[in-house]
């Protein structure tokens, strides 16, 4: 590389001698007349040199008369800038290597000319890449005196660069206005903010201080005009809201919605797990559908319900895992007026009787209790049953599906899940596959979310970086889709402009396990409200707690001191499961 100063080692000359003290005429005899460099080294090992050429050894000189210059010598592996200043004083300096022998000379002219043809090429390269780039690059000195100034810049600031190279940043911006003076003063770069200089401009700004030996001697900031973008993000903004409102005109006229069309995704998985619902909806069988949490059994369960059953069919959800078991029984069968004593006295429909001609959906069917159990197989079978304290058998006219997250056939070796039940529920199963065996997914997904929410919360559609797509991609995701969506819901929430590229309010995993914040620093530089730091808390503590009690969510209730309600509300609202 031509505009970096080389290696000391080829400016090395090596036409010299060393003589020690003292001298002797018998040194003008034998190298008289030589275009040698005669250095001298007294018995203190300081170095000198003749400083003239040596004379002809007929002319009878004594070595005494000719003149002596002292010198110094230098290891010749140490700092370049040891070497230049001792060079500038002395002009000649003798270089030694790790064992202290003298190996060669450096002469101060020929450093000055490498120093100098590499400053050219420098500058020929800096000059030319200013003038190419196309983005407005501004650098300012310590003293905040504006040195350099581009064409872009000029255009987009209307400031030419004779007007303001030479003077103060500050006569021409307004101080408050002037991130440069802040990563002047505390040396923190900052990347990507979007900032609006002029009503009819936003640019994306980037800063960096230059630092030279630690002490910051300037800013470097670079805006590239992002104008046109945002305006054709505001037309297709507006255009989307308008197609969107379009779309649902339409699906009001037309006869008949594809129930399945909400589950998105376009891997094989996915669409093999579709077929195969879209084959179950065609048959009145009882469903089983398993996956991990937040796959989209419940998203496929409702698809199910609306593609079999008739409209206005009830859909009637109910999660096994949240209702304390107490309450089981009467949440399900429901009771009759004066069951109970006290203020529920009044009766009350159980969930199967309010799924009567639509579907029961049992979600978490493998934390029923098990005396439970007995009584759901017993209707599934019967297809009646009684309300709690009720004398009148009410029929069970219902279609059935069932999911869970665990592994039901463990359960049932185990003694915990009924096996009777178990056959009885898996009549046709369908495995819901986890985000992370379907990342061609992940990137459909994030689009659909960052429109839904974009929608939602009224902001202009958001645009990811590359970086944070990466970053979705290589994520385990342990919580699943909705982990997904929640991570970007909280990233459209707390967007402060179009382009998100900071992966602050998600918190990816790089294991398999649940997602934990280990990350000390969001609590210095990135504190957000408190609620969003409550949260980031009760997240990291939540799955320190389920890692340590294997996943078993009971047990992690107890030893957090809350209820399995809570555990469960609290695990679905921070995209846990
Ligand atoms: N393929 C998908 N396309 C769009 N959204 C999806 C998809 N799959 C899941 N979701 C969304 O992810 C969230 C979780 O989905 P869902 O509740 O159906 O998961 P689940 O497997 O039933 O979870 P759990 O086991 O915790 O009950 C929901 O907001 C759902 O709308």
């Amino acid at each position: 590389m031509k505009h970096k100063f080389s290696s000391i080692d080829k400016l090395i000359k090596s036409n010299f001698k060393v003589f020690e003290c003292p001298l002797t005429d018998k040194l003008l005899a034998e190298n008289g007349d030589t275009d040698l460099v005669i250095f001298v080294k007294n018995n203190v090992g300081e170095f000198f040199y003749i400083d003239s050429p040596l004379p002809h050894p007929s002319t009878n000189l004594s070595v005494h008369s000719l003149p002596l210059k002292k010198t110094a010598s230098i290891c010749k592996n140490e700092e370049i800038s040891k070497l230049i200043a001792l060079l500038s004083e002395y002009g000649l300096l003798v270089l030694l290597n790790e064992s202290g022998e003298p190996i060669g000379y450096l002469h101060f002219s020929s450093v000055l000319k490498e120093l100098y043809d590499s400053y050219q090429y420098l500058e020929a390269y800096f000059d030319t890449i200013l003038d190419t780039i196309d983005t407005s690059v501004c650098v300012i000195d310590e003293q905040e005196t504006v040195e350099i100034w581009t064409k872009e810049a000029e255009k987009i600031f209307s400031i030419s660069h004779q007007e303001i190279i030479g003077k103060k940043i500050i006569d021409y911006f307004d101080v408050n206005n002037l991130e440069m003076l802040k990563t002047l003063k505390n040396g923190k770069p900052f990347y990507r903010h979007q900032h609006q200089p002029r009503s009819d401009l936003f640019v994306l700004v980037n800063n960096n201080p230059i630092r030279l030996k630690q002490k910051i001697i300037g800013v470097v900031s670079v805006d590239t005009d992002i104008t046109s973008q945002i305006r054709l993000n505001q037309e297709l903004f507006n255009s989307i809201r308008k197609v969107q409102h379009l779309e649902q005109e339409v699906t009001k006229l037309k006869p008949a919605n594809d129930p399945f069309q909400g589950i998105k995704g376009s891997s094989q998985e996915i669409a093999r797990t579709i077929e195969m619902s879209k084959k179950a909806a065609a048959t009145n069988a009882t469903i089983l559908i398993l996956g991990e949490s937040g796959v989209g059994k419940e998203l496929i369960a409702k698809a199910i319900h609306d593609s079999r059953e008739s409209a206005g069919a009830p859909y009637i959800p109910i999660n096994c895992g949240a209702i304390p078991p107490s309450l089981f029984e009467s949440e399900l069968f429901g009771y009759e007026k004066g069951a109970f004593s006290g203020a529920i006295n009044t009766g009350k429909k159980g969930k199967l009787e309010l799924a009567q001609g639509g579907t029961l959906f049992l979600d978490e069917i493998g934390d029923m209790p098990l005396d439970l159990q007995v009584k759901l197989l017993r209707v599934l079978q019967d297809k009646r049953f009684y309300p709690v304290g009720g004398t009148k058998q009410i029929e069970a006219d219902f279609r059935v599906i069932a999911a869970t997250n665990r592994e039901l056939i463990d359960l049932v070796k185990q003694g915990k899940f009924r096996e009777d039940l178990y056959y009885r529920l898996n009549v046709i199963t369908i495995k819901v596959p986890p985000l992370r065996e379907r990342k061609n997914d992940v990137i459909e997904l994030v689009h659909h979310f960052l429109y839904e929410f974009s929608i939602r919360y009224n902001k202009p559609i958001q645009v990811i970086s590359q970086k944070l797509i990466q970053d979705f991609l290589h994520n385990d995701w342990p919580g699943n889709i909705r982990e997904l969506r929640n991570s970007i819901e909280r990233l459209v929430v707390f967007s402060t402009d179009e382009m998100i590229s900071t992966n602050e309010h998600v918190h990816l995993s790089d294991d398999s396990g649940p997602s934990i914040v280990t990350d000390n620093s969001t609590f210095t530089d990135t504190l957000s409200t408190l609620q969003d730091e409550l949260e980031k808390y009760e997240h990291k503590v939540i799955c320190q707690m389920l890692l340590n009690e294997n996943g078993n969510r009971l047990s992690t209730a107890k030893r957090l001191g809350i209820s399995r309600t809570t555990l469960y509300n609290r695990m679905k609202k921070l995209g846990i499961m």
